[in-house]
Parts: C-alpha cells; sequence; structure tokens
C-alpha cells in the first residue's frame, strides 16, 4: 500500500542530511529502516553481537535520529543500484535477496564485516574508527563479499582469499569514485588524511604493491588484507594509468575496470583462484568486451607485468 515506498530523511554519521527509502505503518507512523522495494532491512543491534539482527530501526515520523542506520541503510541502497544499474544484478544473490543490516554491533567494536548472512558494522571506539556505517566504500566492500561469495566464491585464505579482499576493495573505490582510498572517512576521526588502505599507493598503509613482496605466512588467513594490495595496484594502474617497476600502463578508467573485474568475477574465477588466474580471468574478460587487441586488453596485461604476474 502507499505507505510501502516512503522517503525518510536523517543525519548520517558525518553530520550530512540523507533521504532514503522508509516503510510506515498506513497511520503514517511509526516508520522503519525498511527498504520495500530493494529490501534492505537496517537493524540496532543494541551494543551486542550474539542475537543478531537486532531490532528494526524505526521512529515515530519520517525523520531518523540514528546516524549509523541511515547510512547503513542510505549507502547499502546506493551500492545495490549501481550493481543494478551497472551491472544489472538484483542484490547480492541476483536473485532479489533481503539485504540485512545491523548497526551498533558489539562494545566499541573497530570493524564491519559480511558475516555469510548479514552486513554487521561497529561503533569503533572513537580514536581508530567512528561508527563503521560511515562510509560508503565500506559498505560496499562488505556488500561485495556477499556478491563474491555467491558467484566466484573465492576461498577466504592465500592468494584467493587476497583476490576476494581486493575485489570488495576494487568495488568499493569504484563505487565511492572520490578517490582511490578506503575507510577514509571513518578511520581515525581525530585524524584527516589518512586511510586504512590506499588501490593507488598500497605501501603508503604498508601493502605490497609487487607479486614478490607478498606476505607469506599464516596470520590473516595467509595475508588476505595485506596481499590484496598487489591486485590493487594493478586494477588502479589498469584504470588510472602510471608507470610501475619500469612498465607503463595507459589508463582505461574506473568504469571499464569495473567491468572487466565484474566479468571476471561473475564469468570466469573459480573459488581456488591465484594471481595467475586472475591475470587471465581480467584478460579473457576484457577480451569479451572490448577485443582482443583493444587498448584495454594492453591495458590489462601490462598492469600485471607491473606488479610481477606475468
Ligand atoms: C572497514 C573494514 C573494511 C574493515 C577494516 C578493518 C578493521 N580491522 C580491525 C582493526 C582493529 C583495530 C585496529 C587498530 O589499529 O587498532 C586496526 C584494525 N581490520 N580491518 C575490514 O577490512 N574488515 C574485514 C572484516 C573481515 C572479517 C573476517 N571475515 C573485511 O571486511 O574484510
Ligand atoms: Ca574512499
Ligand atoms: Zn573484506
Amino acid at each position: 500500500n502507499a505507505l510501502q515506498h516512503v522517503t525518510g530523511h536523517g543525519k548520517g554519521v558525518l553530520g550530512d542530511d540523507k533521504n532514503f527509502d522508509v516503510r510506515c505503518e498506513t497511520s503514517g507512523s511509526p516508520c522503519y529502516l525498511d527498504d520495500v522495494n530493494r529490501k534492505i532491512q537496517t537493524y540496532d543491534a543494541e551494543k551486542q553481537d550474539q542475537n543478531l539482527p537486532g531490532k528494526l530501526i524505526k521512529s515515530s515520523s519520517t525523520t531518523f535520529n540514528e546516524p549509523a542506520g541511515v547510512d547503513a541503510h542510505t549507502y547499502a541502497e546506493k551500492t545495490f543500484d549501481f550493481y543494478k544499474k551497472k551491472f544489472g544484478r538484483n542484490s547480492f544473490d541476483d536473485k532479489g535477496g533481503k539485504l540485512i543490516s545491523s548497526v551498533h554491533v558489539g562494545d566499541k567494536w573497530n570493524n564491519a564485516a559480511w558475516d555469510g548472512k548479514q552486513m554487521l558494522y561497529g561503533d569503533g571506539d572513537g580514536k581508530v574508527f567512528t561508527m563503521l556505517s560511515g562510509s560508503l566504500d565500506v559498505v560496499a566492500h562488505e556488500l561485495t563479499h556477499a556478491v563474491t561469495e555467491n558467484t566466484a566464491n573465492l576461498q577466504y585464505w592465500g592468494e584467493s582469499g587476497a583476490l576476494n579482499e581486493s575485489i570488495s576493495d576494487i568495488m568499493g573505490a569504484t563505487i565511492d569514485s572520490k578517490n582511490w582510498l578506503l575507510g577514509e572517512d571513518i578511520y581515525t576521526p581525530d585524524k584527516s588524511g589518512d586511510a586504512l588502505r590506499s588501490l593507488a599507493d598500497p605501501p603508503k598503509y604498508k601493502q605490497p604493491d609487487h607479486y614478490k613482496d607478498r606476505y607469506i605466512g599464516f596470520q590473516d588467513n595467509g595475508g588476505v588484507h595485506t596481499n590484496s594490495g598487489i591486485n590493487n595496484k594493478a586494477a588502479y594502474l589498469i584504470a588510472a594509468g602510471g608507470t610501475h617497476h619500469q612498465v607503463k600502463v595507459q589508463g582505461i578508467g574506473r568504469d571499464k575496470m569495473s567491468a572487466i573485474y565484474y566479468r571476471a568475477l561473475t564469468l570466469y574465477l573459480t573459488p581456488n583462484a591465484d594471481f595467475a588466474e586472475m591475470r587471465k580471468a581480467a584478460i579473457e574478460s576484457a577480451t569479451d568486451l572490448y577485443g582482443a587487441n583493444s587498448a584495454e586488453v594492453t591495458a590489462v596485461k601490462k598492469a600485471y607485468d607491473s606488479i610481477g604476474v606475468n
């Protein structure tokens, strides 16, 4: 009925005004962070992490005074729309699956995650992180884990795990296209200009940007959040161009770069894919999309040469 698609209003984590889709009772009140169209619902976990998702966030009017929930909801909508408009994908599972997010998960939890069923956002401790749903690239990163699980299902360890992480960072940096940084909006609220990760310059935040410098060990599932920097650098070079380890890459732009990775993720990559297979899948995807002798295929080959994946 008419009160299924109401426009809600509220301030996000950074104090900015946001509009988003809500559902209200037929009387007009209360309203909920429940986007019936896209099937996106946002809950309050009330600082615990056992009984998820928690309580569906509600308000007595269309105005929501709940910044973490406002951003989790709005950024999930934006990410949904990106996948729908650009790739024709109907939600993370391409079957219109319901997207559940919980904010205020845990006590000052310095993290955000996709737990295989839903998205989780901590409040941060106010030093390392502020409320983690306050960054579009983070929400897109987590939602892309759900897309990856429903497509290539890249296993979360070693090189396939680093690719899983990299695909999430790549889509995060494509959807939040204002820069090539990850998490800058919510990382160290008292300090500006820093970020969690940089796709343009992974070593800036202690990630390798060449295959010879990859971490080999057992921490963090074999360094999935470290070695993602190597593939992130290749993706950055494909989009923006540049010279890396004496190899010159002519950039083709963020739009084409993300189309190549989405095609690789959905058509060619397999659960145990390694970096060598990532190179082949990206070349194959660029060939399908732009032609065998295209500038796009050349950019992919040069970018993977430049990070030592030949
Ligand atoms: C913002 C978000 C992208 C997040 C960033 C993040 C947060 N953390 C924990 C963390 C906590 C404290 C500090 C500190 O300096 O004190 C640093 C990092 N490590 N990485 C992140 O990367 N989360 C992982 C969560 C993985 C959970 C296991 N599947 C992911 O989604 O890949
Ligand atoms: Ca960013
Ligand atoms: Zn991740």
